[in-house]
């Protein structure tokens, strides 16, 4: 069966995704003040590329902050978090990611929510 990272379409088809939902974040209302006013967002995306590479089992490091770090003093809200997982979804059904891959992908994002609602 094909890795996670290959169900991606590898390093080329996360950028897309990544590039996808990054583009719908700064449209989102209900996330895009939090986006607009990040003051390098083409390192916040090439993060999000070695996060997702390396998480889905990609061969990639991820240099970036952990995801307390990263998000600590943000407050954010339960709501925000949905509009996130929202557009990444999205942005892997133009991917043409498969709805079970999609599945796994939420599941990872999901277990992820401690270290970032409201921390
Ligand atoms: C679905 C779970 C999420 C994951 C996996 C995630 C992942 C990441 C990663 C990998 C970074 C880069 C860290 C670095 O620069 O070293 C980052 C930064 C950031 N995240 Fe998240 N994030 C998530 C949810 C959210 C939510 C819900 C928001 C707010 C609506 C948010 C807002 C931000 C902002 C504004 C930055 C950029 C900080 C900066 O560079 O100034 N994230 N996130």
């Amino acid at each position: 069966m094909e890795t996670l990272y290959q169900r991606l379409n590898g390093k080329e088809g996360i950028t897309r995704i990544v590039d996808d939902f990054v583009a719908a974040h700064l449209a989102n209302p209900a996330i895009k003040a939090r986006f607009e006013n990040v003051k390098d967002i083409d390192h916040a995306k090439r993060m999000g590329v070695e996060f997702m590479c390396a998480g889905a089992g990609g061969p990639q490091a991820y240099t970036g902050k952990d995801m307390l770090e990263a998000h600590k003093g943000m407050n954010i809200s339960e709501q925000e978090y949905l509009a996130v997982m929202d557009d990444i979804v999205a942005g892997m059904t133009h991917e043409g990611v498969d709805d079970a891959t999609k599945g796994e992908v939420i599941a990872i994002l999901y277990s992820l929510k401690g270290d970032i609602i409201r921390v």
